[in-house]
């Protein structure tokens, strides 16, 4: 089967982890510095049930609530991974506010989105509750996953590898394939 070619975007608050989420999964390692994003592209070959992805990925600037989405990520994306930190009330407020956005961008009522609390590494700085995450995405019949870019650490026993898995598997789902659950950290 040749590679399927997907496109998603990274969005969030600023300094939530978007950047350090993506240069974990293409890169595998993680940077402690911080150095505001303008837009990246990462391009990453990826295998996942068998099937092989040319995945580009668009991590972008960091949105405040008076960002005006660029027109773009509304066009040629087919999913987006939705970022908030577990220590900071205020990115997940305008996580919110980028989803309405993006409704509102697309002309869509239902986009395939994965949404991810990041840092979950520190504990003691936690603001946001688990249950609140995984509730806001079932109000949008989307995944939820809390990770950690720092430690490559996803809910449990899982990779940040994986939350880009799963968003493949959401655009699988949302284009009307059935896809193959997995549930232990993936390599690729
Ligand atoms: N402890 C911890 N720190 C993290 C984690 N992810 C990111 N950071 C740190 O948070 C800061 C911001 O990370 P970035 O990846 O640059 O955040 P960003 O969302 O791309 O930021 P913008 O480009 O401004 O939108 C950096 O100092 C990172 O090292 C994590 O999972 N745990």
């Amino acid at each position: 089967m040749p590679p399927k070619q997907r496109k998603i975007a990274i969005m969030g608050y600023r300094s939530v982890g978007k950047s350090s989420l993506s240069i974990q999964f293409v890169e595998g390692q993680f940077v402690d510095s911080y150095d505001p994003t303008i837009e990246n592209t990462f391009v990453k070959t990826t295998k996942v049930n068998n099937q092989e992805y040319d995945l580009k990925l668009v991590d972008t600037a960091g949105q405040d609530e008076y960002s005006i989405l660029p027109t773009q990520y509304s066009m040629d994306i087919h999913g987006y991974v939705l970022v908030y930190s577990i220590t900071s009330p205020k990115s997940f407020e305008i996580i919110q506010i980028i989803y309405d956005k993006l409704l509102d961008m697309t002309g869509k009522v239902h986009v395939p989105v994965v949404l991810v609390g990041n840092k979950k590494d520190l504990h003691m700085d936690r603001v946001v509750t688990q249950e609140e995450g995984k509730r806001l995405a079932d109000s949008w019949k989307a995944v939820f996953l809390e990770a950690s870019a720092k430690q490559n650490e996803v809910t449990s026993k899982k990779c940040v590898a994986d939350i880009f898995h799963t968003m493949l598997m959401e655009i699988e789902k949302a284009n009307g394939n059935t896809v193959q659950e997995n549930n232990k950290c993936s390599i690729s």
